[in-house]
């Protein structure tokens, strides 16, 4: 396998690290009861660090947890056993230190692109409420949409006011759970150069979730691939690629083949 692929010894991932740990994630285990009564085994024994300042991508098959270990770091879910921080502190509900991007864009129809923008700041005066919002849609290249409705804007651009919105607040975290899965191909590319150049603008610690390899080698600089039934973490790679990353790159194009194979060496789901 290809030296740029350096898989790291999952038990071990990021405890050697010198470098600041923004989200740490301890023995995470999740059940959920179905509505027919059956246990799920969500999440098992997920043990993973998110350095500050980084993009870790989390790829893994449908229904592997994927989405409930963001949601678990995001605060939207509480009920699990181990934890959770970030900065230190344990997670234990939602918070403005953290902004969401969901796949749809959870826009208020009601709510002009700068009301939806200014949701969280009702903290702030008028002013700064103003200056924050414009700053933010002048990063996601909105600034001439401020008095637009969801309803007048491309699915591209309805999701950049949601990563303004997100962004807005300031979070220390912005968690994204396949924001771009909803758009079409080309808008999904540009999207992904545009998440690249506000992520490093803003220098927020990213975590994404995609089932897109593609997506999680240009985007990551780190992929963890989980297993699923239950949930675990399978592998947690460093994606040494320089960027701006070429897609038709041969270093590029040979780590997606190692990933794929990864991937789908045991069947999909990683057994
Ligand atoms: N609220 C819930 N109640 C019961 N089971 C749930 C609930 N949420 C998730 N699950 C189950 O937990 C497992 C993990 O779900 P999750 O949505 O985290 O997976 P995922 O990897 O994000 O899937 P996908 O890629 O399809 O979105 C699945 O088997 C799912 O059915």
């Amino acid at each position: 396998m290809t030296v740029l692929l350096a898989r790291r010894a999952v038990a071990s991932a990021d405890q050697n690290s010198d470098v600041r740990q923004a989200v740490t994630v301890r023995n995470v285990s999740k059940f959920f009861k179905s509505p027919q009564g059956s246990i799920v085994h969500a999440l098992d024994n997920i043990t993973l660090d998110f350095p500050a300042g980084s993009v870790t991508a989390i790829v893994g098959a449908s229904g592997c947890g994927k989405s409930t270990l963001l949601r678990i770091i995001a605060g939207l879910e509480t009920e699990h056993t181990g934890t959770a921080s970030l900065d230190g502190a344990e997670i234990t509900g939602p918070g403005l230190d953290r902004g969401i991007v969901f796949q749809d864009h959870r826009l208020l129809p009601w709510m002009t692109v700068e009301d939806n923008v200014a949701l969280a700041l009702h903290n702030l005066g008028a002013r700064e409420r103003n200056r924050v919002v414009e700053e933010k849609l002048s990063l996601v290249g909105l600034s001439g949409f401020k008095k637009s409705y969801p309803s007048q804007l491309s699915g591209g651009m309805a999701q950049r006011v949601a990563i303004a919105r997100a962004l807005a607040q300031k979070p220390k975290l912005l968690l994204l759970d396949e924001p771009f899965g909803a758009l079409d191909a080309i808008t999904r590319l540009e999207m992904q150069d545009e998440l690249l150049a506000v992520q490093k603008h803003e220098g927020v610690t990213t975590i994404l979730v995609t089932h897109d390899i593609e997506e999680a080698l240009y985007l990551g600089d780190r992929i963890a691939v989980l297993s699923s039934r239950p949930g675990r973490l399978k592998a947690l790679i460093d994606v040494n690629l320089s960027r701006p990353r070429s897609r038709g790159n041969a270093d590029f194009a040979e780590m997606r083949l190692s990933l794929y194979e990864q991937f789908f060496r045991h069947g999909k789901d990683g057994h």
